[in-house]
């Protein structure tokens, strides 16, 4: 053997280390998650005695009334009630029938919308009158009164189940941003329901402080609103997100509604960063959130903060799958953070189909898209600028123009995220994937969680 076939063996020997050391960490990570999955399975067991349990179906988009359905739960089995927390989708008509009693945590979006994770259970089956005549049933709906549609989905769901004859244990409560009070009468309920005296309040969500470490303006001259990347440093605990997830900021002007934001980074940037477009009001006056954010809070300052985990938008079962990242405007953050993700394990399956005004001064990010494209992390990007050319192209119109790649790569198992503007944006690209594969592909695809979306 010669001094370069030793070199040769050496390096293979410790790739293939390096490699067995990466499916090792994977299958422990898995292995963690799955054991506290079991966990808290385990921990809302029915009871042994074969108590009926209470179905608590959710509605939930990012995240909020999720997490109220198990606090739910976990508040219901301390006082000995068996319960079945399940997303509202995976609830089918057979589990109604047999359920005597359920409560439901839904959330509202668009006009009035479910969330996506309850929207096939709406077209299935709420569009017809069930026969729920045995069913006891209680809803939490969770809103925000500055949408013309305030609990647009709850409502509606109240009055199918009311329609299909089942009984409610009380009057449907609305949540306006997690009001407190609300989250009060809904325990109150609860405990009434099982039983109990009423139990300790749940805690309103607290926030954490961040150092708002740098800021920068990225589309100086556009003919849009201007659109800064913000970076955050958490000052007190460490920090733990995953790609996909968002925040909530607190602005000092309005510590009573705290605004979302995708997050742009992953944990090894060591800082959450944000891309924040600054929003005017018709008098001229800076948003109330987005004001703060990109001018009035300094650099240095500190931030109200918190993460949230958006399970919806997370890569979860579809990290080994090829990705096709759909976005405009700030939707950029929430596919940054994934493409982050993708390139720190080494996922090079990925398409970019992002969408903004004009190149010259619209293309957030261009040296580090480039750079993906240069070094594989992006087999294909599509960035297509809406005003360059006479005719307005945008994100639909080129997935209409390459249905057969898009055809292609869901052949090859390849999930859609898409994160950016409800109006116009989402319901095109919808539309426009309806037309590619059809509306049972659609709907194949949100039933196999292929098709995630964080739209706003
Ligand atoms: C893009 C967007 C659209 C929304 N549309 C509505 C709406 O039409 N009516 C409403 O009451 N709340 C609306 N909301 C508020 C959400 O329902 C509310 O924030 C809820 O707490 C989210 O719960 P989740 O985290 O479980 O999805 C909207 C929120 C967003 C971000």
């Amino acid at each position: 053997m010669n001094w370069s076939d030793t070199t040769r063996l050496i390096v293979a020997t410790i790739l293939v280390v390096a490699y067995l050391a990466l499916c090792g960490g994977i299958y422990l990570s898995e292995r963690r998650k799955r054991r506290q999955a079991l966990r808290d399975a385990a921990a809302l067991r029915p009871a042994a005695d074969g108590a009926q349990p209470w179905l608590i179906g959710y509605a939930s988009q990012t995240g909020s009334a999720e997490q109220l359905a198990w606090q739910t739960a976990r508040m219901l089995h301390t006082a000995g009630v068996p319960t079945r927390v399940t997303a509202l989708s995976d609830i089918s008509i057979d589990d109604l029938m047999q359920s005597e009693r359920a409560l439901f945590v839904v959330s509202t979006y668009g006009e009035g919308d479910p969330p996506d994770n309850a929207s096939l259970f709406a077209t299935k089956l709420m569009n017809a009158k069930q026969a729920l005549s045995h069913l006891h049933f209680g809803v939490l709906m969770l809103g925000d009164s500055h949408y013309a549609h305030f609990c647009g989905f709850g409502h509606t769901l109240t009055s199918w189940l009311r329609k299909s004859g089942a009984q409610a244990l009380f009057e449907s409560i609305a949540a306006d941003n997690g009001n407190t009070k609300a989250l009060h009468t809904w325990q109150h309920h609860l405990s009434h329901l099982a039983g109990t005296a009423d139990t300790p309040d749940w805690q309103a969500p607290s926030y954490q402080q961040w150092r708002l470490a740098a800021r920068q303006c990225l589309n100086p001259d556009s003919a849009g609103a201007p659109t800064f990347h913000l970076e955050l440093e958490a000052i007190t605990d460490e920090a733990i997100w995953e790609a996909g997830d968002l925040v909530q900021v607190l602005a000092p002007a309005d510590q009573e509604r705290p605004r979302e934001y995708s997050v742009a980074s992953i944990p090894a940037d060591g800082r959450v960063h944000l891309l924040v477009r600054q929003e005017r009001r018709e008098d001229g006056t800076l948003g109330i959130a987005s004001g703060w954010l990109t001018e009035q809070a300094l650099v240095g300052a500190t931030i109200d903060l918190r993460l949230r985990p958006h399970s919806n938008f997370r890569l979860g079962d579809n990290q080994h799958r090829p990705l096709i990242l759909i976005g405009n405007g700030t939707g950029l953050a929430g596919l940054r953070s994934h493409l982050k993700a993708r390139a720190a394990n080494g996922m090079q399956r990925n398409w970019l189909v992002f969408g903004e005004r004009n190149a010259a001064n619209d293309f957030y990010y261009r040296d580090e898209i480039m750079a993906w494209q240069n070094q594989g992390v992006l087999e294909r990007a599509d960035i297509v600028f809406s005003r360059d050319q006479e005719q307005r192209i945008y994100v639909q119109d080129k997935l209409r123009e390459q249905a057969e790649q898009v055809r292609s790569w869901l052949a090859a198992d390849a999930a859609i995220y898409v994160c950016g503007s409800l109006e116009g944006m989402a319901g095109g690209v919808e539309a426009a994937l309806t037309d590619i594969i059809g509306s049972t592909g659609v709907e194949q695809l949100i039933e196999q969680g292929r098709y995630r979306r964080d739209v706003y």
